[in-house]
């Protein structure tokens, strides 16, 4: 592993962030009335987060729609000053936008573009090869790279505006690694792309992390971008962290009980199961089925027990069903 520089933590202290939003009735003379009389109202989108990353460290930004993930990450890249609190990334503070700081980090969302559109992604590199003054000989080498990993080879001289969506995400991805940043920052990276590009996405960022040792700190919908690269989750709610630990002890959170597989050798019906939790799911000679966790042991012990079991696993709920369950919402999707 090349260790890009020494330090690539990122430390963030009670940041806050509050917008001012201006409001108007609707309509003409509403319009009318704002200019004489304008409301404002304060929106609190962060409200005292605080958490530390080593380098090198790969972390998931979790939370529903509207929590703060965006304005967190764009307060820790330095496109938004904080209106409170402490920042520090990669030793920068990053409302000062210093050169040095623009090197070492990279913002990439998911649902924003930077390649130019009428152009090839070529151009676009070169542009970025200009702005970050990489040499000819680190441009040639992270090219090489990139073109291996992301299999970009066919697609580097099409004109932006006819590539796929996923092949222009992996284009827009290696725009904004082409300087080798050590902190990312990634904002949805994998939104709209189908289940293999998602893959491909997940393995380049996996690839870069292990080669660079840069820290990451990504936010998806997709929980399977969550649980292949990160360990550590943080969760925001309303702006503020409401889960700081292991992707592990956040499944434990959940109060919904653990799911037990069945593999049988004989057929059962819903109805049979029903005397040992709530199945799930029942198709012939397999089946799955919630139960209390204090209660698994106890369960698991009468299934072998009462039926002819080929093979029992008892599992910790998926994700995304803890997710939902913290927020009460079933908002959050399965890639
Ligand atoms: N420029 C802005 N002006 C006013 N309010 C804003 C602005 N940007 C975001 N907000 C509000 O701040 C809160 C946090 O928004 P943010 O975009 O950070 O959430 P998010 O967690 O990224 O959500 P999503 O998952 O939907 O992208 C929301 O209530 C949002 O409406």
């Amino acid at each position: 592993m090349t260790t890009l520089t020494p330090d690539a933590s990122v430390r963030v202290r009670d940041l806050r962030k509050q917008y001012v939003v201006h409001e108007k009735e609707p309509g003409f003379l509403g319009s009318l009335k704002g200019f004489v009389n304008r409301k404002t109202r304060a929106v609190e989108a962060v409200r005292g987060v605080s958490f530390d990353l080593a380098p090198g460290e790969v972390v998931g930004f979790l939370g529903p729609n509207g929590a703060g993930k965006t304005t967190t990450l764009k307060m820790l890249s330095g496109l938004l000053h904080p209106s409170g609190g402490e920042v520090r990334v990669a030793g920068f503070e990053p409302r000062r936008r210093e050169a040095a700081f623009l090197k070492s980090i990279t913002l990439v969302m998911g649902q924003k573009q930077q390649l130019l559109w009428d152009l090839p992604a070529l151009d676009s590199f070169l542009v970025n090869q200009a702005i970050y003054e990489i040499s000819d000989a680190q441009y040639r080498e992270t090219m090489r790279e990139f073109t291996d990993v992301l299999d970009l080879g066919g697609i580097l001289k099409k004109q932006v505006r006819k590539l796929s969506l996923g092949e222009r995400m992996k284009c827009e991805l290696a725009a904004a690694l082409l300087h080798r940043p050590r902190v990312l920052f990634l904002d949805e990276p994998t939104i709209g792309l189908d289940v293999n590009m998602q893959e491909s996405v997940r393995a380049f960022i996996r690839d870069y992390n292990e080669r660079y040792g840069a820290t990451v700190i990504l936010t998806s919908h997709y929980m399977a971008d969550v649980t292949a690269l990160a360990r550590r989750i943080l969760v925001i709610d309303q702006g503020q962290l409401v889960f700081d630990g292991d992707l592990a002890r956040l499944a434990g959170q959940s109060r919904g009980g653990k799911t037990i597989r069945l593999q049988l050798r004989q057929p059962v019906t819903a109805a049979q199961l029903a005397h040992y939790g709530s199945a799930i799911r029942v198709d012939g000679l397999s089946a799955e089925l919630t139960v209390p966790r204090a209660e698994v042991s106890a369960r698991a012990a009468r299934l072998l027990a009462d039926l002819d079991v080929a093979d029992l696993t008892v599992e910790d709920p998926p994700i995304e069903a803890v997710m939902a369950e913290l927020f009460g919402r079933k908002e959050i999707v399965s890639g």
